[in-house]
């Protein structure tokens, strides 16, 4: 049986969230941390999925590691692995089996990476055999996931002769490449950009450092959603801070363009809502892909017209986001179009909402936690298999009950 979960918002949302801490954070932190050869894990640590699977692969070093649906888990673990004695095969969902990993895999082989595809050419799952690797230059994309990316510079400390990256094309998602930099640093690397395209690692090993994980800005977005879409709310979300590394801190700002301010506290932030609302939605979410889902929703549901580009990678996440964001805002009354892979317009059309709507969620955490405050216009929506939210914040819908959210259990 489907699990769903049928939801009721309440009026006024005043509350104190506890948010779950940056997985983006904390599956770095780990990784460099195993190469620094830290003896002490690093502190506050994500409980999501993303991150159990990566602390179980650090810690048990099986032979067959599964990392059910974490890109970043497949992505930093290959090139980890490359480095590490012993052979591994690297697994996950069915999904994650069609996430491509090729430009991951071409890179490494250049170093002298053994690396075999144990099912489909470029695609997960690997078998990888660990060694020392070599070379120290390469060339890459940097237009289809920068995760390659980030898992190429977090091993090259460890190289003999350290690591030069030179990235072709439109360069995405660059804050989680600059967030993989200054953990790097933090942890006493050497590592900067040479040019707007290269990156130079030098070769000095790193030094274990106590490392305490901040609050995932990601996660605070859809409280955000919540703020502009009550009636009234005071929202005070712990752990986060100004001048954060996540590039997803970038949707306070958007944010206020939807009637929400941000207040910085001694503990995090503290949204209130202002009332000015832009008509229309312009914005590049090149720098901020995980966030395009909370904004869809928001603007939607607000009424707000967009125009959302730079959103080239959520066809390879964890679903086919584009595709999946259309067909499930149609359901509440909303028809969205998108043109060239990578822009999604509502120019305001609108048709009949479903009478009863179940938000599918498509294996998809941001699915189920970007859709769930639509409940303040459509009371008693379902979402279906609500469990998805366990990725990056499992502990989502015990957070809606505490802010007043009815959530009714039905298979
Ligand atoms: O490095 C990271 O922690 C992440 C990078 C982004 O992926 P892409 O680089 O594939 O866009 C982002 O969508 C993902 O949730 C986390
Ligand atoms: C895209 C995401 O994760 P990943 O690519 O790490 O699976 C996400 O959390 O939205």
């Amino acid at each position: 049986m489907t699990m769903r979960y049928k939801l009721s918002a309440p009026s006024v949302v005043k509350t104190t969230i506890q948010l779950p801490a940056s997985k983006s954070i904390s599956n770095r932190a780990l990784i460099i941390n195993a190469l620094a050869r830290g003896t002490t894990p690093p502190c506050n640590l994500s409980d999501c999925d993303d991150t159990l699977v990566m602390i179980k692969a650090l810690a048990e070093n099986n032979e067959t590691i599964d990392i059910m649906a974490a890109g970043t888990a497949m992505r930093f673990l290959t090139a980890y692995l490359s480095t590490v004695q012993g052979t591994h095969i690297l697994t996950g969902t069915e999904r994650m089996q069609q996430r491509p990993i090729q430009i991951l895999v071409n890179a490494l082989r250049e170093l002298g990476a053994q690396i075999e595809y144990a099912g489909k050419e470029g695609f997960p799952p690997l078998r990888i055999h660990g060694t020392e690797l070599k070379g120290n230059e390469l060339t890459l994309k940097g237009n289809v996931s920068s995760q390659y990316i980030s898992a190429l510079l977090m091993i090259g400390p460890v190289l003999k002769n350290g690591l030069r990256l030179h990235l072709t094309g439109e360069i995405i998602s660059l804050p989680y490449i600059n967030l993989t930099l200054q953990l790097m640093k933090e942890f006493g690397a050497k590592a900067a950009w040479t040019s707007e395209n290269s990156i130079e690692v030098a070769p000095k090993p790193y030094t274990p450092v106590s490392f305490m994980v901040e609050s995932d800005w990601s996660a605070a977005s859809y409280w955000y959603q919540i703020a502009a879409l009550s009636e009234q709310a005071e929202i005070e979300l712990m752990g986060l801070f100004r001048n954060s590394y996540q590039g997803d801190s970038r949707g306070a700002e958007v944010f206020s363009c939807l009637g929400i301010t941000t207040e910085f506290t001694h503990e995090g932030v503290l949204l209130k809502k202002s009332n000015r609302l832009v008509e229309q939605l312009n914005e590049d979410f090149v720098d901020i892909p995980d966030l395009a889902q909370t904004f869809a929703v928001t603007c939607c549901l607000l009424g707000i017209p967009f125009r959302f580009t730079g959103l080239q990678s959520l066809k390879i996440k964890e679903t086919d986001r584009i595709f999946a964001l259309k067909a499930e805002l149609r359901k509440l009354g909303y028809l969205l179009q998108d043109a060239q892979d990578s822009i999604l317009i509502w120019d305001g059309e609108r048709c009949q909402p479903e009478a009863q709507p179940v938000i599918q969620t498509y294996e998809d955490h941001r699915m189920a936690m970007a859709f769930a405050p639509a409940a303040f216009r459509f009371p008693g929506m379902r979402i279906a298999e609500p469990q998805v939210v366990s990725k990056s914040y499992p502990a989502y819908w015990e957070h809606l009950q505490q802010a007043g959210f009815q959530i009714d259990n039905k298979e």
